[in-house]
């Protein structure tokens, strides 16, 4: 049903509590040193929203890695809410988080964290296997496609020890995807690729979220921050930026004349 509103900030309530696919509110987070409590995030307010691409920057040790770990569930706030498709997922216990974790979120980790005793296509079906999805053969064959496509197949039988850095961070990557999860979040995905293996990874990324999926993607490469829909900046544990290099200039253009009609605004952004 139609909604007005009269201010952009009351469109935004709404659309927080009703459609937004992630809404963190407030969220900081204390970690216990001897020197007393560190927040490494200070109160973080973010909303995105289906489909997103969206880029978490910042300097080394600014929080990045904290902010992803309270959005995968991770770890939890010390305070704050973290609601993901209206669900305060904050609230949940261990069983209940590994659970929506695993059909719902695929997670690169920042150093990958493949299972050492598991062979490279163990890894992949291990997401699959723990949430019981497809049947046994499907599994074997998606979690090979799913190698391909990141053109390590020829590593599936190997452990993880016997690959390279670059490998395994691409298995990790087919590992995330494993139970086609709506949600992305990786870690430094491209961290240790070439350049050119980056690029190739990044559009991969880039169609799948043309395929609907909402990927976030912490990286220190300008030259891919710059190629994405949405990119925030983290600060000291502080959301300082929060902007939209990709957006095309037809998208501005239409938000500068509907601003400029001086209509109601409607939840358009
Ligand atoms: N378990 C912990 N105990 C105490 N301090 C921590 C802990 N984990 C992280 N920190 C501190 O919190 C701050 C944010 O760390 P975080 O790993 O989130 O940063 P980052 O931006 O991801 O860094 P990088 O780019 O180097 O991975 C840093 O000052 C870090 O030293």
């Amino acid at each position: 049903m139609f909604k007005a509103f009269n201010r952009r900030s009351e469109a935004a309530d709404y659309k927080a509590e009703n459609e937004y696919l992630i809404t963190l509110g407030d969220v900081k987070k204390a970690y216990k040193t001897e020197a007393g409590d560190f927040y490494a995030l200070k109160g973080i307010d973010l909303t995105i929203d289906r489909g997103e691409f969206v880029g978490i920057i910042g300097k080394s040790g600014s929080g990045k890695s904290t902010l992803v770990n309270m959005i995968t569930g991770i770890d939890r706030p010390s305070s704050g809410e973290v609601i993901m498709n209206g669900t305060a997922i904050h609230h949940f216990n261990e069983g209940q988080m590994a659970k929506w974790r695993g059909v719902t979120m695929g997670v690169v980790f920042q150093f990958f964290q493949l299972l050492p005793t598991l062979t490279v296509i163990e890894n992949v079906m291990l997401p699959m296997d723990f949430c019981n999805m497809y049947s046994s053969h499907e599994r074997h064959d998606r979690a090979m496609e799913l190698l391909s496509l990141m053109d390590v197949e020829a590593q599936a039988n190997k452990l993880p020890t016997m690959i390279s850095g670059g490998q395994q961070q691409r298995v990790a990557i087919a590992r995330a995807l494993a139970n086609d999860p709506p949600i992305v979040v990786a870690d430094e995905p491209t961290g240790n690729l070439d350049s050119r293996t980056a690029e190739q990874v990044f559009h991969l990324f880039e169609n799948l979220v043309a395929q609907g999926k909402t990927f976030l993607m912490v990286t220190h490469d300008d030259d891919l921050a710059e190629q994405m829909s949405r990119v925030i900046t983290i600060a000291d544990g502080e959301l300082v930026a929060d902007s939209r290099p990709a957006a095309s200039s037809a998208e501005l253009d239409v938000e500068a004349d509907t601003e400029s009609d001086g209509e109601t605004e409607k939840e358009s952004v």
